[in-house]
């Protein structure tokens, strides 16, 4: 038994849960299950993403494929997510765990105290040997209000819980220089330390009919993994073995290590970078913008040529150049209103050093090469 739980995510596809029909396998899941109680049994902490609602429920709704339209596909994962939990539910049973469903849409997360609520329920749940399974609440989102797929989900999960790692399975061994479903010399990268243009670019599509985001969205994933300090895996859910061996470091498949010994963001930097929803821009003075992203200062009302959108102090912006390029999302300390018309506040009521946007609440995306949504 180890002397500290470490904390594992583990994301698992819809590729990786069903058949070649499309339907949910309980074979695949009774294998990936195996591997989980293998490392509960060790005193590990694991918590999985799952998708496979639409998969386990379309056919019950007389589809003979995937649904294309949105209420169609919520209709499907309505009754998909409970033969869903079910499913997992009674194998972790078997084996003396016990399984809890999370729900989750982006507009939880976005909302920073039903972010944090999340992450506190999830703790006791992990500290109690539960294992959380997660995904996306289907029926109720909109395509707007959408995580979009469920690799990003789970890297915003494994920053929230502070994992210790992501292990992402995929019907693909990891990360090929070049996509294998079209490129059939492309080679496996083993390990990637920073997440490159060259590395967006090998990143294609999806490849199977079930799966969503391919591995554009796994990459984008990964980014968010990163620039939380949680290091990542990528490999195919049929290998033996594949998540205990990830875990001990001796799969096949793509490890993506997140430097730790950097500056990571702290949690406040990422519910601003990941999670956040800004609601308006402000503009920055072109001499200023240097020190700004360089984390050198923060950004005082002055430093500001253009307030654009309504917002109420607390609020997140996003920060623009001279030539409207963002340059990262920040916290206001004041309201739009009163930035609009700085000049006008009493200049008895001011110290002058009063700052519009903390240089501690301002998220960099130069710095942490972040996409967020
Ligand atoms: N560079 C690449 N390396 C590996 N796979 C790639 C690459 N580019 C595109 N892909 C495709 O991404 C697929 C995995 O993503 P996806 O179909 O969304 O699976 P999942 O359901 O597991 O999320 C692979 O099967 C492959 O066809
Ligand atoms: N939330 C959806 C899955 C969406 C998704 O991202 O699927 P995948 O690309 O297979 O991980 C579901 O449960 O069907």
């Amino acid at each position: 038994m180890q002397e500290e739980s470490k904390r594992i995510v583990v994301k698992i596809g819809s590729s990786s849960l069903t058949s070649t029909q499309g339907e949910l396998s309980r074979r695949k899941l009774e294998k990936l299950i195996h591997e989980v109680v293998l490392l509960k049994d060790e005193g590990y902490e694991v918590l999985l993403v799952s998708s496979g609602a639409v998969a386990a429920g379309y056919r019950r709704l007389g589809f003979l494929s995937r649904p294309e339209s949105l209420p169609e596909r919520q209709a499907a994962a309505s009754v998909g997510q409970g033969l869903l939990m079910e499913t997992y539910s009674e194998l972790f049973v078997s084996h003396g765990y016990v399984a809890s469903q999370i729900l989750l849409t982006r507009s939880d997360l976005a909302h920073e105290e039903r972010y944090n609520n999340a992450r506190n329920t999830i703790n006791v749940l992990l500290e109690r040997g539960i294992i959380p399974i997660v995904n996306e609440n289907d029926s109720v989102t909109t395509d707007e209000l959408k995580f979009g797929d469920n690799d990003t989900l789970s890297a915003k999960v494994a920053a929230l819980v502070d994992a210790d790692q992501l292990i992402v399975l995929s019907d693909v061994d990891g990360l090929y220089n070049g996509n294998p479903a079209t490129t059939p010399d492309a080679e496996l990268i083993e390990e990637v330390y920073h997440i490159t243009e060259d590395i967006v670019k090998v990143a294609g599509g999806s490849g199977s009919k079930v799966g969503t985001g391919g591995m554009k969205s796994k990459i984008d994933a990964f980014k968010i993994a990163m620039a939380a300090g949680v290091s990542s895996f990528l490999g195919r859910s049929t290998t033996a073995n594949i998540i205990y061996d990830a875990v001990h470091a001796r799969a096949i498949g793509t490890y993506f290590i997140a430097n730790t010994e950097v500056e990571n963001l702290d949690k406040k930097q990422q519910w601003i970078a990941f999670n956040s929803g800004p609601e308006g821009n402000i503009v920055l003075k072109r001499d200023r913008v240097q020190d700004i992203v360089n984390g050198l200062a923060g950004i005082a009302p002055d430093d500001i040529d253009e307030i654009s959108g309504h917002f109420e102090g607390k609020a997140v912006v996003r920060v623009l150049d001279h030539k409207g390029v963002e340059l990262g999302l920040g916290v206001v300390n004041y309201a739009s209103v009163m930035l609009k018309q700085w000049d006008a506040v009493d200049p008895g009521l001011k110290t002058g050093e009063e700052l519009a946007i903390n240089v501690d609440q301002f998220v960099s995306h130069h710095f942490h090469n972040i996409t967020v949504k």
